[in-house]
């Protein structure tokens, strides 16, 4: 007899995981918390996305880039969602370009970065490369990270305070900014 809560074969085949998603947002031009803010409500209004933390907004001096590249605000959003990397990382584009990001200067100014740092356990070198392949050496993507998922890992990396021991993190200052969740 079949069990009355059985699921059948094909229902299972369609059922989409549910995995952890972190976004790392990043902004050193304009409005910096506007566009913050901008990138966690279009976020928030992803299909199947559902935010379960954001971060502090934290102050943080450039990595790389020019001389003069001017100091960001960085902020991490930690989401649960069904969708693959690939309708992920497409919609973090969109968000950039839908707030005046420009891609002319490799690690140069812009109104608004949004990076894919983790989908679950994935592993994958196809856009989007998962994790992030920069993300475990960065202290302004892993400080806001750690102030609201202390248990958080990067897949092949390890748990992410324990990278964080090993890293100076003197250039990342927390701020009394805030992002909201609508
Ligand atoms: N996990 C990922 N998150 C964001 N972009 C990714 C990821 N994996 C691959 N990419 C690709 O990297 C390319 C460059 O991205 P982007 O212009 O945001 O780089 P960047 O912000 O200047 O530097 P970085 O990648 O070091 O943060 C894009 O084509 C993007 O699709
Ligand atoms: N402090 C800081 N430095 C950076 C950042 C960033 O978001 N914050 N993003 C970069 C490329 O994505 C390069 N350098």
């Amino acid at each position: 007899m079949t069990h009355p809560y059985a699921i059948d074969a094909d229902t299972l085949s369609g059922m989409k995981p549910l995995r952890k998603v972190v976004f790392a947002l990043g902004a050193n031009l304009g409005d910096r918390l506007d566009n913050l803010q901008s990138a966690l409500d279009e976020l928030s209004n992803t299909p199947d996305v559902i935010v379960v933390d954001v971060s502090p907004v934290y102050e943080t001096e450039a990595i790389g880039g020019p001389e003069d590249n001017p100091d960001f605000l960085n902020a991490v959003v930690v989401a649960e969602t069904t969708q693959p990397p690939r309708t992920l990382i497409e919609r973090a584009h969109a968000i950039e370009s839908a707030y005046g990001r420009n891609r002319e200067e490799p690690n140069g100014p812009r109104t608004l970065d949004v990076d894919v740092i983790v989908v679950g356990n994935v592993r994958q070198e196809t856009d989007p490369t998962l994790p992030h392949p920069r993300a475990h050496q960065r202290a302004f993507v892993l400080v806001p990270w750690a102030a609201v998922d202390p248990l958080g890992e990067i897949p092949g990396h390890g748990r992410i305070v324990e990278l964080l021991e090993d890293m100076d993190a003197s250039g990342v200052r927390k701020t009394d900014l805030t992002l909201e969740v609508e």
